[in-house]
């Protein structure tokens, strides 16, 4: 069975994925890996690899604005629809891309392109079946500045776990930006949203306090949090909900530790089962097939 191997990287606005993108191209380079970069956000700009294929080769978000005369997020699902009608311009290169590639899709920061419009989910339904057939996960960003307000943290874990529904892909999420999280308290308390404690919520209720990490530096109490009854038990039960599933974890990304980006990349390749298919054949496998076949 001949096969492909593929990643696709989400999340929020600003979570870090094309940071993420190029510091995984970097480990795959140094570790002697081939990839295959491609960019599906038609506003993207600066990279610092410049990406095998790119959306703005098709269409660009600026053209559509202009041309169309809609804003950023109406222009944005013209993109995708528009890719969705030119699948051919994904779908043909991926044909010439070997066994040994990873493949990466750095995707825009939208959210609603995988839980509100099922466009990401057509996408990638037209790239694991078929002709191409990948073998694919989706690796979900948020950022670990989110710990910073509970109530946003979990409304992130949330859209991962709708994204997770939604695209039907293996998922590695994923706690970005883990060099801002300094200071003892805030690593200690780390622990809880990497398995996401739901008493953390709980927690805001009954104290009515958030803690903010500043620059890395726990700054202590600095906000009261007005926690209503209604707004205490929408919380407990989005809580409960995400306790129920037991879907969503996370592994910590420090993109200036080499190590901590080569844990991710051992966890993607677990997912798309990468390393079970590189093995390298014995001699006599071959013969033992066509043995088989014959007899
Ligand atoms: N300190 C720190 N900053 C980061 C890290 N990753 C990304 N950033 C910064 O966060 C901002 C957004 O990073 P991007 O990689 O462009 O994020 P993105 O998710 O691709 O953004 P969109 O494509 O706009 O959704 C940039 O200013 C990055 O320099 C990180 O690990 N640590």
């Amino acid at each position: 069975m001949g096969s492909k191997y593929g990643t696709i990287i989400m999340g929020p606005a600003g979570a870090g994925k094309t940071t993420f993108c190029s510091a995984l191209i970097q480990h795959l380079r140094n570790n002697k890996r081939s990839c295959y970069y491609i960019n599906l956000d038609p506003a993207a700009e600066d990279f610092v690899y410049e990406p095998d294929l790119d959306i703005k080769e098709l269409i660009t978000l600026e053209d559509v604005m202009e041309e169309l005369h809609l804003g950023p997020n109406g222009g944005l699902i013209y993109c995708f629809e528009f890719l969705l009608e030119n699948l051919d311009f994904i779908t043909d290169p991926l044909e010439q891309v070997g066994e040994e590639y990873l493949i990466i899709i750095d995707m825009p920061g939208q959210i609603e392109l995988y839980t509100h419009v099922p466009i990401v989910p057509s996408l990638v339904k037209a790239l694991t079946k078929g002709n191409l057939n990948i073998s694919m996960c989706a690796a979900y960003l948020l950022e670990s500045t989110f710990i910073v307000d509970r109530a946003k943290f979990f409304a992130g874990t949330l859209s991962a776990m709708s994204a997770m529904l939604m695209v039907e892909l293996p998922h590695v999420n994923i706690l970005s930006k883990m060099d801002l999280v300094k200071g003892q308290v805030a690593r200690k308390e780390l622990k809880r949203y990497i398995e996401p404690d739901i008493s953390l919520l709980q927690d805001v209720g009954d104290s009515g306090l958030v803690y903010e990490y500043k620059d890395g530096v726990d700054a202590g109490q600095v906000e009261e949090v007005v926690a209503g009854d209604a707004f205490g038990r929408l919380n407990r039960a989005v809580g409960q909900l995400i306790d129920d599933f037991s879907l969503v974890s996370f592994l910590k990304l420090d993109v200036q530790d080499e190590d901590s980006v080569g844990a991710i990349l051992s966890y993607i390749d677990d997912a798309i089962q990468f390393h079970e298919a590189q093995e390298p054949r014995e001699p006599n496998d071959d013969l033992e097939v066509e043995e088989h076949e014959m007899g």
